[in-house]
């Protein structure tokens, strides 16, 4: 692929321009907003100028209730061999497409598995997309040449080609992305008028399970209108869960002994299902989860004490797979827990004293 042409260059559309742009493709950079393309321009992610000729790839990253719309006027237009999206949905934008009497054999529906709870181009990175699975939805139709397109993008974007029929593509974003994006905005909203006192306690559970919370409600209410259905359907198991749970605390509460033991039994269904599907979700990089061991460094609230601990950590010859950080509520202190390959972990933490740093293991 030489040249591609990006429309929609929010988050997304960003990273993926900055991602080809890096890999010597000459990208052009669209937005319904041209403040939003010059801004990706500035951050590298290629030019804001129109394309001259036919580019190789157009590549639609705008929300999901546009992006037929979007690739219906860039096909009629036909500034591009190849067409395809990025929308976290793929069988609604497909059937608007073809209601539209577009050629579908230039178009792919496609989906990278990665995100941000950040919308616009400066929350963009070029290694958004390292080593997650991107979705590629062919069908019989699909060109050959555009098909290659999907992959070399996805390639120069280092993420992993999954192949799946769009329908059964937004099945499984049901299960695995929209009802746990529901879930977690309905955790955090019963913080809206909690007491102040009580929410200041809030530790890494919480900011784990509402993390997503925070995405933009607007890109949200299009992505769950073109799902409606399997996540309704997911959640409605979900709440049937609830009800059961609901009914084993309380009996929990039972003064009667046989109460409560089916209370408890009840509460141990639960927690033990939660891990054997937690066990489930893929580790970092989509590979199987791997069990790291945990080492704490106790850090004053100062500037560069994070990367004074990654280059003390790079001395020791450790790898870093993951970092956390709690701060202490109220206090100019908090702890980084750093995730290490189990055998490592005895090196890190004594390299780490040696270097001054609290250390808890
Ligand atoms: N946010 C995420 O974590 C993920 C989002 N996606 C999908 O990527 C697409 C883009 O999402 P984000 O980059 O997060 O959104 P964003 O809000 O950061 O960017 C969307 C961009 O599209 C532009 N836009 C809106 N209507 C347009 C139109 N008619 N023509 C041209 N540009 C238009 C907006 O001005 C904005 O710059 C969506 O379809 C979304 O479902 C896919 C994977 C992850
Ligand atoms: O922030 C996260 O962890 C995400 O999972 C983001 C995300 C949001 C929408 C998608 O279609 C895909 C990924």
């Amino acid at each position: 692929m030489r040249t591609a042409l990006v429309i929609g260059t929010g988050l997304i559309g960003t990273s993926v321009a900055m991602a080809l742009a890096q890999r010597g493709v000459v990208v052009h950079l669209a937005d319904h907003d041209p403040e939003q393309a010059r801004t990706a321009a500035a951050l590298g992610a290629g030019t804001d100028e129109a394309p001259e000729g036919v580019v190789d790839l157009a590549v639609v990253a705008a929300p999901p209730a546009h992006v037929a719309g979007v690739l219906g006027d860039a096909m009629r237009r036909g500034v591009a061999y190849g067409y395809l999206d990025v929308a976290s949905v793929k069988g609604g934008p497909r059937r608007e497409l073809e209601a539209l009497g577009a050629d579908l054999s230039r178009y792919l529906g496609t989906h990278p598995m990665a995100g941000r709870e950040k919308s616009g181009p400066l929350a963009a990175s070029a290694e958004l997309f390292e080593g997650r699975p991107w979705v590629l939805t062919p069908t019989r139709d699909t060109d050959t040449e555009v098909l290659n397109l999907a992959l070399e993008l996805v390639s120069h974007c280092r993420a992993v080609p999954v192949v799946m029929d769009a329908d059964a593509h937004d099945r499984a974003v049901a299960l695995v992305s929209h009802m746990p994006h529901l879930v977690s905005s309905l955790v955090a909203a019963r913080l809206e008028h909690a007491e102040e006192s009580a929410v200041r306690l809030s530790g890494g559970g919480i900011r784990d399970v509402t993390r997503i919370a925070a995405s933009d409600p607007r890109m949200w209410i299009d992505i769950l209108s073109a799902n409606p259905g399997p996540v309704a359907e997911l959640l409605s198991d979900v709440a049937a869960d609830l009800d059961e749970t609901v009914r084993a605390l309380r009996a929990l509460e039972s003064g009667d002994d046989e109460k409560r033991r089916t209370g408890a039994a009840g509460i141990e269904d639960v927690l033990r299902r939660g891990n054997a599907g937690q066990i489930r979700v893929p580790g970092k990089h989509g590979s199987a989860p791997r069990v790291y061991e945990v080492v704490g460094v106790l850090i004053d609230d100062q500037p560069g004490q994070l990367a004074r601990i990654f280059a003390d950590a790079g001395r020791a010859g450790v790898n870093v797979e993951d970092v956390r950080i709690e701060h202490a509520t109220g206090q100019q202190a908090g702890l980084v827990q750093l995730m290490v390959e189990p055998k490592a972990a005895p090196l890190l933490s004594a390299a780490l004293r040696e270097r001054g740093w609290g250390v808890r293991q």
